[in-house]
This record gives C-alpha cells, sequence and structure tokens, in this order.
C-alpha cells in the first residue's frame, strides 16, 4: 500500500485504499454514542505509509526508500486507534479549542491538507483557517482524508457545502467512511471570474471548464454566454489545464488568485448566481478538540433510526425539545446494509449538525435520548462556530 508525496508542494495521491472499510453497522456497536469510539477488542489493523524523498511526512523518514510502517497485528484485547492500530493510551491527547486555532509558529508549520491544485478555493479555506500554514495539495478528497490519517499532514481542510450549489455529498459520505474529527469550521466567500488566455474574448470562448460546483453557482452568467460546461476536478485546475495548454477557445471559472498564478486574464468577475455565495469547509484531525462553552460552538453527528412513521420526527424533537437550535440536515443512502423494511431498499444515515457544544448538559441529554432509539449514532466533533461571515 503506497502513499506518495511527489514533490514539496504538489499534489498527494493515495493509490491504494485502505483495506478494512467496514460498514457503519459492523463498525459501531447498535444505540452507541461515540465521541471517539476506538475497536475494543482483537483487531489485525495494518498501516502501511511510505513517503519519497520531498514528502516529509510528519514525523517520518524522508528517504524515498524509507521502509513501510507496518503496525504488527494486534493480539490482546487493549483499545486500539481505528486508523493507525496503535494502542490509544500511546496516542496523542485531544487539542484544546484553544490549541487548535493557534497559528503555528514558525519553524514547526502545520501541514493542511486540501483538495486541489494552487489558487483552488480550498487552499484559500485552509490558510484561512491556518493563516501560517503549508498548505499541502492533494488530488481527491479521499487523499487528503488519508494523508491526516497517515500523519503525512496535521489537518485537512474540505468543503461540505455551499449556499448556492448544496452539499457536498462525497465528503459526507467520507466523514463516515473515515475516522476523523471535525475540530473547525471555515466559512469562505467565494467569488468566481471567468479566465481565458491572453488576447481571448469572451466572443471567441465555446466551453468553459471547472469544479462541478463553481459551474453550478455561475449556471445563470454561464447560460447567458451560451457556453458548453465541462466538469473538472477543481477551479484552479480549470484554470491551469486551460494555459498550460494554451486554449483559444476554452475559458475557467476560478478564482482571481488562480487567474494571477496561472497567467491568464479575467474577462469577468463575480459571476456567482447570487453575490452571497458562501462555501463551508470543515477542518479535520486526527483527535478531537475538548469542547468548550466560552464561545458558540456546533456538534455534528450521523445517525439512522428504524423504519416507521415518525422516526425522523421523533428524532428531531429530542433537540426541539430542548430548545437546541439545528442549522443543517442531510441524508445519505445507508449502504450495504439489508433493507430493514420488506417494501424499500432505502435506508438513510442522517447528519445533523446543532448549535450546542458536547460539554453542554442539555446536548448530552438530548443525545442520550436520541441512543435510545437510533439504530448507530457518532459524534463527528463538536467544534467553534466560524462567525467570521456573520
Ligand atoms: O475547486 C475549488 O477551487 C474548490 O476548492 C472546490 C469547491 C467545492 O468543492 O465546492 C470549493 C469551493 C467552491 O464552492 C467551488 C469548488
Amino acid at each position: 500500500m503506497a502513499a506518495s508525496i511527489a514533490a514539496r508542494s504538489s499534489v498527494i495521491s493515495i493509490s491504494r485504499q485502505i483495506t478494512a472499510k467496514p460498514s457503519p453497522s459492523d463498525r459501531e456497536p447498535r444505540s452507541t454514542v461515540s465521541f471517539r469510539q476506538p475497536y475494543i477488542g482483537r483487531r489485525n489493523v495494518r498501516l502501511l505509509a511510505s513517503v519519497n524523498s520531498n514528502g516529509g511526512a510528519t514525523g517520518g523518514k524522508s528517504d524515498s526508500k524509507a521502509p513501510a510502517l507496518e503496525i504488527p497485528n494486534i493480539e490482546d484485547d487493549s483499545t486500539y486507534d481505528v486508523v493507525s492500530g496503535v494502542p490509544s493510551h500511546l496516542l496523542p491527547k485531544p487539542l484544546s479549542s484553544t490549541q487548535y486555532s493557534k497559528p503555528a509558529s514558525e519553524g514547526s508549520r502545520l501541514r493542511v491538507a486540501y483538495q486541489g491544485v494552487r489558487g483552488a478555493y480550498s487552499e484559500s479555506a485552509a490558510e484561512k483557517a491556518y493563516p501560517n500554514c503549508e498548505a499541502v495539495p492533494c488530488d481527491q478528497f479521499d487523499a487528503a482524508f488519508q494523508a491526516v490519517e497517515r500523519w503525512l499532514v496535521d489537518r485537512a481542510v474540505l468543503p461540505i457545502e455551499n449556499s448556492l450549489g448544496g452539499s457536498i455529498h462525497r465528503n459526507y459520505d467520507l466523514l463516515l467512511r473515515h475516522r476523523l474529527h471535525i475540530v473547525g469550521e471555515v466559512k469562505l466567500a467565494v467569488r468566481h471570474c471567468l479566465l481565458a488566455n491572453h488576447g481571448v474574448k469572451v466572443e471567441d470562448l465555446k466551453r468553459v471548464l471547472s469544479h462541478p460546483q463553481a459551474l453550478a453557482q455561475c449556471e445563470n452568467t454561464l447560460t447567458k454566454l451560451g457556453l458548453v460546461r465541462e466538469a473538472v476536478d477543481d477551479t484552479a485546475g480549470a484554470a491551469k489545464d486551460v494555459a498550460l495548454r494554451n486554449l483559444k477557445d476554452t475559458g475557467a471559472v476560478a478564482s482571481s488568485a488562480a487567474a494571477a498564478i496561472y497567467g491568464m486574464d479575467i474577462l469577468a468577475e463575480d459571476i456567482q448566481d447570487d453575490c452571497d455565495n458562501v462555501t463551508r469547509f470543515l477542518i479535520l484531525a486526527r483527535e478531537p478538540i475538548i469542547p468548550g462553552t466560552d464561545r458558540p460552538f456546533k456538534t455534528s453527528i450521523v445517525f439512522s433510526l428504524e423504519w416507521g412513521p415518525g422516526a425522523l420526527f421523533k428524532a428531531l424533537a429530542v433537540f426541539a425539545l430542548r430548545q437546541i437550535n439545528l442549522t443543517k440536515i442531510e441524508s445519505r443512502p445507508l449502504r450495504n446494509q439489508p433493507s430493514r423494511s420488506s417494501d424499500t431498499c432505502f435506508d438513510y444515515l442522517f447528519y445533523v449538525d446543532f448549535e450546542a457544544s458536547m460539554a453542554d448538559q442539555n446536548a448530552q441529554n438530548a443525545l442520550r435520548h436520541l441512543k435510545e432509539f437510533a439504530t448507530f449514532l457518532r459524534v463527528l466533533g463538536s467544534y467553534p462556530l466560524d462567525t467570521t461571515m456573520l
């Protein structure tokens, strides 16, 4: 199994997945609240990671022939971290909410993974979250998750929803598949530009490349211009591609930062359909933060329910009864699970964000109540709200 980082600022791409990926149902005992839910008992967890000469994995060797790290089979009954297989008592202590937001000091810059290439909005979000960080590009969302799990980076900053385009479903699914913790959120105002190579005019354009979310956010403008849309992995990658191939009939929807980096002209600014175009990103870490009550906190959970009338109503009532405000609900299909009802093959996972800290007795009571009838429940993180956009 190989994780490769090609060069200091090049893209992380994880070529193979960590093998054991149990479905939610076999990862979690039923009706269990897990803030940090390690595997208990006998497990064979193997983690292999290798980093090449420029990679600089956190705490790892920087030699392309560095031996792969192999965590041996675990045969006793201690508690182990599901990701690394390391006994829990050897793992670092959780970060406090003040520690996580402290800017990294010189010489020990935090490495923060994001999806995309330089100039992507996700890079700006990583820099907003950690102003002094070393932002590390990853080719896919999954690679960013794995980069954190394998200690190649310290954090990942990934988009979860946009005020115009809606949820980034892939990241909801990955949150459950991986064992990272949400330690913060960042809201970023996204202002799209139409970019083209020097000398190209709007009338010359036939096609436009960008991330599907960015294309969706500029739907009206692109329709007016009559441009054929082509989806690519990220906005800045689109700009880079158009610039490198010196295309004259193709533009890109990307940031003004991408225009500067790839030497392109800005043909139009603020082309998103609504000036209030905000993307919310999650900050992910290997360890949770200790929830506080010193400032506004949000908690993200995921649960599933028995099938039946009023099941979701009853679940949401545990928050309403306690005056806890919900800020987001998202449902995703519950995969690899035989359907529990006879007449439908649709079972769901519900992702809910609510405005309370897990340090609040009220929030703890709500989850205890939900646990009484949820078939699965996991706390993804309890973290300070990003109020900078309000
Ligand atoms: O392509 C980028 O620049 C990204 O950072 C990705 C992304 C997304 O996935 O939503 C982030 C913010 C914008 O909403 C558009 C695209």
